[in-house]
């Protein structure tokens, strides 16, 4: 039987885990507080900017939600951070990608303060974690990491393909599934748009994440028995006049396959947002210099 893995009952756990945590940095007078920065009238970054405050109401971490108009000057984006970065009572600062074409990524994620970073975005952050001394795990790819410990997935000496070379998900995450750390010790290829024979690097695979932002790319064809698929996809698409919400693998044909698999909705997303919240407790920590027990 293959195991569909609860990507939604795990985040729940991480979440409970945290609690004792901000029971902690509560006794210790200090509020972990999140600041939101929404530069988009996207129906979509709106959703989930609105659930990431849902996820922080749940737990006890104080959202503080910032919009700014979409044609507003790239300075006024750069402004708002700076004054985030000044305020103390702000620990950790999202600012939701994607922003306006006139903005660019790189420009913003350079000027959030690194100790606030919790998307694990900052080049100082990012060199962290190739250096193998990571402070903020970027979101997605640490809830994969614990999609595989809840699933019982042992990564040392496993073949692990990724599907996708992206700097929030692919890179990150195999730099740190070949890191020295008990979630790495595997062996890891990254695959990419330009991979040449795609389904045999997948077929060899003890563990494929597929991160590509390609719907349903990876399908049961491209699967040996016993696989373990991580479908990191969140493509929005209309089928039959409808849109709806699929990942990067073909489920159905996948399943048949896998030993487990992830499923979307409700596989790695709820993950990203737990994980989210877990680097807001921890960077509220290293602040306020209150030690605390993370799950
Ligand atoms: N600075 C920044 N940090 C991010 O982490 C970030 C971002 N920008 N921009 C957009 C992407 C995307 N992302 C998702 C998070 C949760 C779900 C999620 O919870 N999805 C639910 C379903 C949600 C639905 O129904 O639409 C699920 O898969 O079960 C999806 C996507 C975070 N991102």
């Amino acid at each position: 039987m293959t195991d569909v893995i609860d990507g939604d009952a795990v985040a729940a756990d991480v979440r409970d885990g945290l609690a004792g945590a901000i029971r902690t940095l509560d006794d210790a007078g200090v509020t972990p507080t999140l600041a939101t920065v929404l530069m988009s009238d996207d129906p979509a970054s709106e959703t989930y900017v609105s659930m990431k405050q849902q996820d922080c109401a749940e737990v006890g971490i104080e959202a503080r939600d910032v919009e700014l108009d979409p044609e507003a000057p790239a300075e006024e984006l750069f402004e708002t951070v700076a004054d985030l970065n000044a305020d103390p009572s702000v620990n950790g600062i999202l600012v939701q990608m994607p922003v306006p074409d006139h903005v660019e990524d790189r420009d913003v994620i350079r000027t959030i303060d690194p100790a606030k970073d919790v998307d694990g975005f900052h080049p100082e952050n990012v060199g962290r974690l190739v250096a193998g001394d990571p402070v903020f795990k970027p979101c997605t790819p640490h809830g994969v990491l614990k999609l595989l410990d809840a699933a019982g997935v042992e990564t040392e000496g496993a073949d692990v393909t990724i599907v996708g070379r992206s700097n929030i998900v692919g890179k990150p995450l195999a730099n740190l599934l070949i890191g020295k750390a008990d979630d790495g010790n595997a062996t890891v290829t990254v695959c990419h748009s330009r991979t040449e024979n795609l389904p045999e690097k997948t077929r060899r695979a003890d563990v494929v994440i597929a991160a590509a932002g390609v719907p349903e790319l990876v399908d049961g064809s491209m699967l040996t028995d016993g696989t373990v698929v991580i479908d990191v996809g969140v493509n929005r698409v209309e089928r039959d006049g409808e849109s709806t919400l699929v990942g990067d693998v073909d489920f159905e044909s996948a399943k048949s396959k896998a030993r487990a698999i992830t499923p979307v909705p409700g596989g790695v997303g709820p993950m990203t947002r737990a994980m989210l919240l877990y680097n807001t407790v921890k960077a509220t920590s290293r602040q306020a210099e209150v030690p605390v027990d993370l799950p």
